[in-house]
């Protein structure tokens, strides 16, 4: 993820790069620029002022272009690696999707991006105060190279004692990344569940305090492991530091003619290098968090495919006939290590039929659903649209065919279908034929509000479904949250309308009052759909037990 970013950002990144590393110099020069000019004598001291204004204007300069340049920079990461990880999601195969799962999407959207996105804040921190130290080093050998060995070697000691506190470091901080992505989980339950929650209170209690709150505390407890091993790492990096000065100034200095002068070099360099010491020890972390989020995120987009923007949409061909044949598909269920297998499924739909697909909760009636309309390809068997088989890169177009609700349909604020120049004329009368119209009004484009009941709700999205006005329609257990009325208006209306249209439809129902209005009914059992005459059979057992 790092490299992707940098590579989409190098020509910024480069100046800004070149920006720091200048300052960097600039500073180093500054310094030396004082100390000569506390050893000149008054006569060179005129010139050496002009230098050091010149210096340390061209310092602020550079300085003022890294922190900006890398303050764009960070915003354009984000910006860029939310971009891309939106658009793997959009892209990945619904099937895919639900095994990523929607906490560990959040997290890599919101949290790991930011972490992500403050490497590029500490950068230019990072990259002035390694030029400024190496330069003040390369100063101190000028001024003695025993002092400059001597420094190399506490460097060294440093560096291992440093990396083996960070490798534990790591390790912590991944641990809590992971554990954050369950905490996103536990979050949307939080907000899911809120009236669960509230009708609850030992529910409520459990959920606070072991899952939710345990999650936060494990959270917290790992990134302070993690942190606290980064400060004990900085502390003995600063106290290495400390007694390196100490060490030079007090034992290593010999009486020598000008040690005087030698004294006030050393000390000056010293103290001029505190501060950009304790930002890189101070700053190499943040480089670590962002490395760890950034592997997050690879993890997550990894398991999704990466292509770059959704595919050019292709002519969808006008539907004839869909088929499936003996098509399977299994879900693994990790926790109880076992399958639900729907299917071999034989089905066919033509357009103008209206197909009702009854059966018990659990059969597979929405697994099957999401087969048809190709939201999951089948493991086994074949599905044929006019004739012709549909092949891995067909899926996408394929899908166009079908406007579906699902029980757990969503409802987008703007009706994001096709720009069509009566959209809000048509959607406004479609409202109306679902007495809605003083509820709400399709207006630019959008419905004034979805501030409505969830049956009401339902019938917007059935609006929806009408103005994409696609071949094959799709209700899952629509008129279930529909008041007598509107199941009324649903089954001898709605439907009937849709087929004189010359549209497909695949009705999951329950209401077996209606039963009769099917063109068609297939009844699924445990995975398997029953034979025309059992389904029949049960059909009349259905009829029989409400008539008796
Ligand atoms: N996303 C999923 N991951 C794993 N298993 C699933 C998933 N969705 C459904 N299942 C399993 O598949 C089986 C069929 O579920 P499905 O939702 O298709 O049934 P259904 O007939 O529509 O039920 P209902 O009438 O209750 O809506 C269930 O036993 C369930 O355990």
């Amino acid at each position: 993820m790092l490299p992707y970013l940098i590579r989409r950002t190098r020509g910024l990144m480069t100046a800004a790069a070149i920006a720091s590393i200048l300052s960097g110099l600039f500073s180093v020069l500054l310094i030396a620029q004082i100390n000569t000019a506390l050893n000149s004598d008054a006569a060179s001291r005129a010139n050496a002022a002009w230098a050091f204004a010149g210096i340390a204007l061209a310092l602020m300069v550079c300085r003022m272009v890294s922190t900006a340049l890398f303050e764009r920079l960070g915003q354009r990461a984000l910006a860029e690696l939310r971009s891309f990880i939106a658009q793997c999601v959009a892209v990945t195969p619904f099937a895919q999707f639900e095994r990523v799962g929607s906490a560990r999407i959040q997290s890599a959207l919101t949290e790991h991006s930011n972490n992500v996105a403050v490497l590029f804040v500490s950068l230019p921190v990072i990259l002035t105060n390694t030029v400024i130290v190496v330069g003040c080093l390369g100063y101190l050998a000028m001024l003695s190279w025993q002092v400059f060995l001597f420094a190399l070697g506490v460097i060294g000691l440093g560096a291992v004692g440093y990396h083996l506190v960070h490798l534990r470091a790591i390790h912590y901080l991944q641990s809590a990344s992971s554990e954050q992505d369950r905490l996103f989980g536990h979050f949307r339950a939080l907000t899911d569940g809120a009236k669960e929650l509230r009708l609850h209170q030992s529910k409520s209690r459990v959920f606070m305090d072991q899952i939710l709150g345990e999650s936060v505390e494990g959270v917290r407890r790992l990134r302070t492991y993690g942190m606290s091993l980064f400060v004990i790492s900085t502390s003995w990096g600063q106290f290495l530091m400390y007694a390196f000065i100490g060490l030079v100034l007090f034992v290593l200095v010999s009486d020598g003619p000008n040690q005087t002068q030698v004294m006030t070099g050393f000390a000056l360099v010293f103290v001029f290098m505190v501060t950009p010491l304790e930002g890189l020890l101070i700053n190499i972390p943040r480089i670590n968090m962002a490395r760890v989020a950034a592997s997050r995120i690879d993890d997550i987009t990894r398991e999704m495919p990466q292509r770059q923007g959704l595919q050019e949409p292709r002519e969808t061909p006008a539907l004839q006939r869909l088929e499936l044949r003996g098509v399977t598909h299994q879900y693994y269920h990790e926790q109880s290590d076992d399958f639900f297998e729907l299917g071999p499924i034989n089905l066919s739909f033509t357009p103008g039929e209206v197909v009702f697909l009854v059966g018990g909760n659990g059969s597979g009636k929405t697994t099957l659903a999401k087969v048809v309309v190709g939201l999951y390809p089948p493991d086994g068997g074949e599905v044929l649209l006019n004739g012709e088989r549909v092949e891995a890169d067909d899926w996408d177009a394929y899908r166009q065919l079908f406007s579906v609700v699902f029980s757990d349909f969503h409802l987008f604020e703007r009706l994001l279908e096709a720009p069509r120049d009566d959209l809000d004329e048509e959607g406004n009368r479609l409202l109306a034929k679902l007495h809605l119209q003083h509820k709400v009004q399709v207006e630019n484009g959008a419905f004034t509000t979805q501030a409505l009941s969830q049956g009401q709700r339902k019938r917007l999205a059935l609006v929806v479904a009408y103005l994409e006005d696609r071949p094959f329609l799709v209700f899952d257990e629509w008129a279930a949250d529909q008041d007598p009325l509107f199941k009324e208006v649903f089954y001898t209306e709605v439907l009937p309308e849709l087929k004189r249209m010359g549209k497909a439809v695949l009705v999951i129902t329950h209401d077996d009052r209606y039963f009769h209005l099917a063109d068609r009914l297939v009844r699924l059992e445990s995975g398997k759909l029953l034979a025309p005459e059992q389904s029949a059979g049960a059909e009349v057992e259905v009829a029989h037990s409400v008539a008796t």
